[in-house]
This record gives structure tokens, sequence and C-alpha cells, in this order.
């Protein structure tokens, strides 16, 4: 495992993953599952200072990112770094095969399955490529049990990419803590958006939409969501909060406005600080703060009449509500 103290400063590992990662692939060519967060991105953009233009994105737009998500992205990687990035678009697919599912299982099944198909599909469609760079880390690693050879991340979020591509493996990341992933991408030049990020789930908000899931139900989430996080932002919480996003339960309520009764959305908050995902505390908001936050939802999203706070730690719950 690669300590910084012990091992040398950010800028001695960058140089020596560069040479390893040249080393590697030689002329060849590599694939990247880019997802946004921060190991897929940071392992990305080390790898194109090693092969440059050899390396070739692939981002799937499964309909159930955050709002501005897919567009922070292809700027970022397209724009800043121009790296070669094919960003797929399979909202239909995705929400025809979501169609009248509930459970929360299954929508995670569904939505690993349906990945696997879209990136092999473009897989398909470029040639010459041999490699397959993870951005797998090392509790990836621990947390499977294996010695992490030849090993595909298996708890990929969204189901593992099948154990049987013809690719070799390329994972620059695997002796590194979360932590230290962050300060390479400080290293690299990332800024503090893409290197700060909270982590999000891989089958995205598909597990956030409780129950069903619909576009109109992701439309109305992302933009409740989007506000809360803007108003985070603003407090200047989004780094002393550890992980804070919307969620949408399955029911509607009723509700009051301008004298007519409505029955519409609910929105839930949730906002917890951790050391390691094992156990979580909900943060402790002020009550401007929440009240702020609840106006402008129910102001600024028609379609929502209530916002709830959780005030739940892990255990007895969990951070996300799916
Ligand atoms: N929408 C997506 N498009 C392309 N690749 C994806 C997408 N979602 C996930 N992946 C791939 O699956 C991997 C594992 O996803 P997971 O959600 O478990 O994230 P992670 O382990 O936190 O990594 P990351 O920080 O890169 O998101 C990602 O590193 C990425 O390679």
């Amino acid at each position: 495992m690669y300590k910084i103290c012990l091992g040398g400063t950010m800028k001695e590992f960058v140089e020596k993953s560069v040479k390893e990662i040249q080393e590697q692939i030689g002329n060849g060519k590599a694939i990247c599952a880019l997802s946004g967060g921060v190991d897929s991105s940071v392992c990305a953009v080390l790898v194109h200072k090693a092969i440059g233009d050899r390396l070739t994105c692939v981002f799937v737009d499964h309909g159930l990112l955050r709002k501005g998500e897919r567009e922070e992205v292809e700027e970022m990687f397209r724009g800043k770094y121009h790296i070669n990035l094919i960003t797929v678009d399979a909202e239909d697919r995705f929400l025809e095969k979501l169609k009248g599912v509930s459970d929360p299982e299954q929508k995670r099944k569904i939505i690993g399955e349906e990945f696997i198909r879209v990136f092999e599909e473009e897989q398909a469609k470029l040639s010459g490529y041999d490699y397959l760079v993870q951005g797998t880390i090392y509790p990836d690693i621990a947390e499977s049990g294996k010695d992490g050879k030849g090993l595909v991340k298996s708890h990929h979020n969204v189901g593992g990419l099948p154990e049987d591509v013809n690719f070799e493996l390329v994972e620059p990341l695997k002796t590194l803590y979360k932590e230290e992933v962050r300060q390479v991408g400080r290293e690299l030049g990332m800024p503090d958006v893409m290197v700060n990020r909270q982590p999000f789930p891989g089958p995205g908000l598909g597990v956030r939409v409780l129950g069903e899931i619909t576009k109109e139900k992701l439309d109305i989430l992302r933009d409740a969501d989007y506000i809360y996080r803007d108003e985070v932002a603003k407090a200047g919480l989004d780094t002393k909060i550890w992980q804070y996003f919307a969620a949408m339960p399955d029911f509607s309520v009723t509700g009051v406005k301008d004298g007519e009764r409505t029955y519409s959305r609910t929105i839930f908050l949730r906002a917890v600080n951790s050391e390691d995902a094992v156990t979580a505390d909900w943060y402790p908001f002020d009550m401007e703060f929440l009240k702020r936050v609840s106006k402008r939802i129910t102001s600024e999203v028609p379609q929502v009449n209530r916002v709830l706070y959780d005030i739940t730690q892990k255990p007895p719950g969990t951070i996300e509500f799916e």
C-alpha cells in the first residue's frame, strides 16, 4: 500500500505511475468507463497524462444523473483536458427497462445489467482497444478480499463489468486510499469541484426516487436536489458535510397553495458526516438554513408541497434510502 508520508510525494507518485502506465500499455489503446466520480475521473486524467489520445472514455448517461452532471463531465474532460470522450445517451432504454419496477434490489440489478450491455455495445464499436482502465482503489481490493491481480472491481456499483471481458486491466490507483486519490487529482491540477466530489451511488437517482422510477419524478427530484446543493454551497457547507442529497418517497401528500388543496410530492433531505461510511451521523443544520431550503424548494418546484429533513443516524438507518 502506498503511504504518502513514507513512500514519497504525490508528484513522485504521479511520475512513477505515468511511467508504469506507459510501460504497461506501450503503443496500445485503452478504454475507461468514466462516471464523473473521484476514482474514475482521477484515473482517466492520470492515464491520459501517460498515453494521451490513445485513451477513450465512455460516460453513460442513464437518465439517472443529477442536474448539470453530464454537462460538467463533458466540459471538464472534453473541454479542459481534451480527452476523447464518448457520451452514451441511454436514458430511454434505462427508463424503459425500469418501467413498473419498484423493488430496490431489482432496480439495482436492472441498472447494472443495462450498464454492462451499453458498455459492451460501445466497446464493440471501437477497435484495437486492449486495455481497460479501472479506478479501483485500495479499500475496493481489501473489501473484496482478493489480491487485486486481474480483479475487475467486484463491488462495481452498477453490477460489475463482466469478468470475461477481453481486456487487460490498468489500475493505477489500487494502492491508494480515497484521500490519497484526491491528492493525486490535486497534483494533476484537477479542480476542487471534482476532487472533493461527494460519493454518489452508481445507480444514481434510480435509488433516490424511491419505488417506481419515472422521468417526471426524476425531473422533480433533480430540481429539488439542485436547489439543496446550491444552498449547501452558498452556506459554505459543501466541504464540511460528507454527503448530502435529496430523495423522493413513493407517495404524495396533502398541502395547500393559494387557498387551494394540493396533493403533491414530498422531498426528503439527507445530510450526513461519516469517517468510513460504516457509521454516520446527521448534520445539525441551523433552523434558518432548513427554512430557506424548504421555502425555495416548495416555491421553485411547483410539484413539491412538503420537505422533510432526516434525523436518523447510521445505524439503524443507512445513508441512502434504498
Ligand atoms: N454512468 C457511468 N458511466 C460510465 N462509467 C460508469 C458510470 N457509473 C459508474 N461507472 C463505472 O463504474 C465504476 C464504479 O462505480 P461506483 O459508483 O462504484 O463508483 P466509485 O467506486 O466511487 O468510483 P467513481 O469515484 O469513479 O464513481 C466507476 O469507477 C466507473 O468506472
